[in-house]
C-alpha cells in the first residue's frame, strides 16, 4: 500500500507536553484506529490532521497534495435549526459548490447514509447516531479521499451502532482511507486495519488487530413474477441471477447489506426461500 500521509517529529504542548516526536505513516485505503487512555491527546492528533490545530513542532505531509482530508468531530454542533437536506446544502455552498452538484451530491449521501426518508427533517430532531450521519455526510461533501473520525459510536445504541459500522466498513471497501479514535472493541475488529495507542507522550505500541472472519450471504428467492429493477439501487449486491422460468432469484451480498436487502425484498413482496452464509477466503 502507497503511503498517504506522513507524520514526522510531531509534538504538541498546551500547558504541558501532551505528545512529542511522534512519527506516523498512514496508507493509502487502510483504517487506522487512535487508541489510547482519556487525555493521551488522540482528539488533539486528529486535529492537526485535519489542520484545525498547529503541532508545536513537527509537520504531517500528504504525499499527493490534492488530497482531500474530511474531519467530523465527536459532538455535532447544537441548535442547528435547517433539515439535513437544506444544513448540507448551505455547507455546500459555503465550500463553493454548485447549487446542482450539490443537489445530486447530497442525494447520493443521504441514499448511502440511510437517511434518505429524513431529508426534510430538522437536524433539532436527530438522534445522535443521525447527526453523526450528518456530520459524516459534511465531510464527504469534497468526496475526500481521507475520512477523520472522533468517536465515532460514541454515546450511539446498539442499532445505531451497527449501522454506522456498516456504512464505515462500505466506505472502507470503496477505498476510503479512515482514521477513527475509538474506544469500541467490536470496531476495533471489524474495521481497523492497525491500530496504535498514545500513551506517555507518544506512540507506545501498534497491532493489527484480530480479524473476524468475513462472510456473505447467499440467498434464494422467488420472485413472483416482480419487477425487479429496485435492485439496481441497492449497494452490497455482489451477484445476482434469476434461473428457472426467471422466477427464482439467486444473490451473493455483503454482510453489511444483507438485513437491508432482505427486508426491501420482503417489501417488494418477494418471498425468501434460502439464506446461506459463505465464509471469505
Ligand atoms: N485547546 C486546548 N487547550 C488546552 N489544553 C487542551 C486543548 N485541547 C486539549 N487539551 C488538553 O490536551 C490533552 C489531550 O486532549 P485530547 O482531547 O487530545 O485527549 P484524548 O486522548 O482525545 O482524550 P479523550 O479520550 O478524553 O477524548 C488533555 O489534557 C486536554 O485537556
Amino acid at each position: 500500500m502507497a503511503t498517504l500521509i506522513e507524520v514526522q517529529e510531531l509534538t504538541k504542548t498546551y500547558f504541558t507536553r501532551i505528545f512529542s516526536n511522534l512519527s506516523l505513516s498512514v496508507n493509502e485505503g487502510e483504517a487506522l484506529a487512535i487508541r489510547g487512555d482519556n487525555g493521551s491527546g488522540k482528539s488533539t492528533l486528529l486535529k492537526i490532521l485535519a489542520g484545525i490545530t498547529k503541532p508545536t513542532h513537527g509537520t504531517v505531509k500528504c504525499m499527493n497534495p490534492d488530497t482531500m482530508i474530511g474531519y467530523v468531530p465527536e459532538n455535532f454542533p447544537y441548535n442547528i435549526r435547517f433539515t439535513a437536506e437544506q444544513y448540507l446544502y448551505h455547507m455546500g455552498r459555503i465550500r463553493g459548490f454548485s447549487g446542482s452538484t450539490l443537489q445530486n451530491r447530497i442525494s447520493s449521501l443521504l441514499y448511502q447514509f440511510h437517511l434518505g426518508d429524513q431529508r426534510t427533517n430538522a437536524i433539532g430532531t436527530f438522534s445522535k447516531g443521525m447527526k453523526q450521519k450528518v456530520g459524516m455526510m459534511q465531510a464527504l461533501l469534497e468526496e475526500s479521499d481521507v475520512l477523520l473520525l472522533d468517536e465515532p459510536l460514541s454515546g450511539l445504541d446498539l442499532d445505531a451502532r451497527n449501522d454506522l459500522e456498516s456504512i464505515l466498513y462500505r466506505l472502507k471497501s470503496d477505498g476510503l482511507t479512515i482514521l477513527f479514535t475509538c474506544h469500541d472493541k467490536k470496531l476495533l475488529n471489524n474495521i481497523a486495519d492497525r491500530v496504535i495507542v498514545l500513551g506517555n507522550q507518544r506512540i507506545q505500541s501498534e497491532y493489527v488487530p484480530a480479524k473476524k472472519s468475513r462472510f456473505h450471504v447467499k440467498i434464494e428467492a422467488d420472485t413472483n413474477d416482480q419487477n425487479l429493477d429496485f435492485l439496481d439501487e441497492i449497494d452490497g449486491i455482489i451477484s445476482k441471477k434469476q434461473t428457472g422460468n426467471g422466477d427464482l432469484l439467486l444473490m451473493d451480498v455483503e454482510r453489511s447489506a444483507s438485513d437491508r436487502l432482505l427486508l426491501t425484498l420482503i417489501q417488494h413482496g418477494i418471498s425468501i426461500q434460502s439464506l446461506r452464509r459463505e465464509d471469505e477466503k
